[in-house]
């Protein structure tokens, strides 16, 4: 299995490419790219750790090399928010950004699976998918947008607000990946039960959190280590699923004939060719139904924000 982070040498790039050097399945690769000249440096440092997993780095001019024969490709690439910042603030820099790489994985690795993590996620996937189509190589079961970090927080937030491990509570979180366009299903959370005040609160609480994490990162980025985290148990479900395990993550992904919107994150069955079956997501509450269609307006948006950019 061959795995190419790029924005290999930023706070999430680093922090997501130590935990895929010490997880990933014996005899992978790892390769990782950046526009920094540090990424060489990165990748060295590494090496060093003793784990079956080889390690390259590839710098500026070498992106070619760094996707030949990838099998995943993990986007973090890109401008992080500031405080005051809303992720729509990182289109003008981060989409030219997101079409030049994805150019680049048409280009070098058409079959691979691609996982966008550079914000605003909502946007920069249907710029990658509007980009894969324009170069004939569009797979839409091969596009993911990353939302783990979203249900790695619901399960933390609700295991400590709830008095219980971790690994007990499972999260959906449908929708997209900025703001109100994040939905929990807080109703669908087993073994737990809300009250109508602990949803009002809860709710919000995981759509901010990660304003929560700029505003005490204090001008100094985002999520980065906790992003890392999700990055990863995201790629390691894929690696699983690509090589022939069923596996089940919430991602953002195109979804034809939704009443939603051309992209959703769904409750979504991996296997050898990515995207196996987007499975429903089930009934909502009284409460989710509303807040769903309150937020979709603005997640088309977003979308249309992504296609027109590609398209012109
Ligand atoms: N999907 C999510 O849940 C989620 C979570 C957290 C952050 N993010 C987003 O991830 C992105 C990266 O965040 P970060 O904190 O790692 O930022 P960072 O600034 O620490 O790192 C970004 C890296 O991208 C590199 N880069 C810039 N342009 C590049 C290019 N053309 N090719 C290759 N590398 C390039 C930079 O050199 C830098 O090393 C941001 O857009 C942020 O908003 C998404
Ligand atoms: O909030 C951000 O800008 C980064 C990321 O999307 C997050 O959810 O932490």
């Amino acid at each position: 299995m061959k795995v190419a982070v790029l924005g290999a040498a930023g706070g999430i790039g680093q922090a997501l490419s130590l935990l895929l050097k010490t997880q990933l399945p014996a005899g992978s690769e790892l390769s990782l790219y950046d526009v920094a000249p540090v990424v060489p440096g990165v990748a060295v440092d590494l090496s060093h750790i003793p784990t079956d997993v080889t390690v390259k780095g590839f710098g500026k001019d070498d992106l070619a090399d760094a996707l030949t024969a990838c099998d995943i490709v993990l986007i973090p690439a890109g401008v992080p928010r500031k405080p005051g910042m809303d992720r729509s603030d990182l289109f003008n820099i981060n989409a030219g950004i997101v079409k030049n790489l994805v150019d680049a994985c048409a280009d070098n690795c058409p079959s691979a699976c691609i996982g966008i993590i550079t914000n605003p996620v909502n946007t920069t996937v249907a710029i990658a998918a509007e980009a894969l189509k324009a170069k004939g190589v569009y797979d839409k079961n091969k596009l993911f947008g990353v939302t783990t970090l979203d249900v790695i927080r619901s399960e933390t937030f609700i295991a400590e607000l709830k008095g219980k491990s971790t690994s007990e509570i499972h999260v959906p979180v449908i929708g997209g990946h900025s703001g109100t366009t994040i939905l929990p299903l807080l109703s669908q959370v087993e073994g737990v039960s809300f009250t109508d005040e602990e949803v009002a609160e809860l709710t919000p609480r995981i759509q901010n959190a990660g304003t929560e994490v700029v505003q005490a990162k204090a001008g100094g980025g985002s999520a980065t280590l906790s992003m890392g985290q999700a990055a990863a148990r995201f790629c390691l479900s894929l690696v699983k699923a690509l090589q022939g395990e069923e596996v089940v993550e919430y991602t953002y992904v195109q979804v034809d004939g939704s009443e939603d919107a051309a992209f959703f994150a769904h409750p979504v069955k991996l296997g050898k060719n990515g995207v196996e079956e987007i499975l429903p997501y089930g009934e909502l509450s009284a409460f989710e139904q509303k807040a769903k269609e309150d937020m979709l307006e603005g997640l088309r948006g977003d979308i249309q924000l992504g296609v027109d950019f590609v398209k012109g």
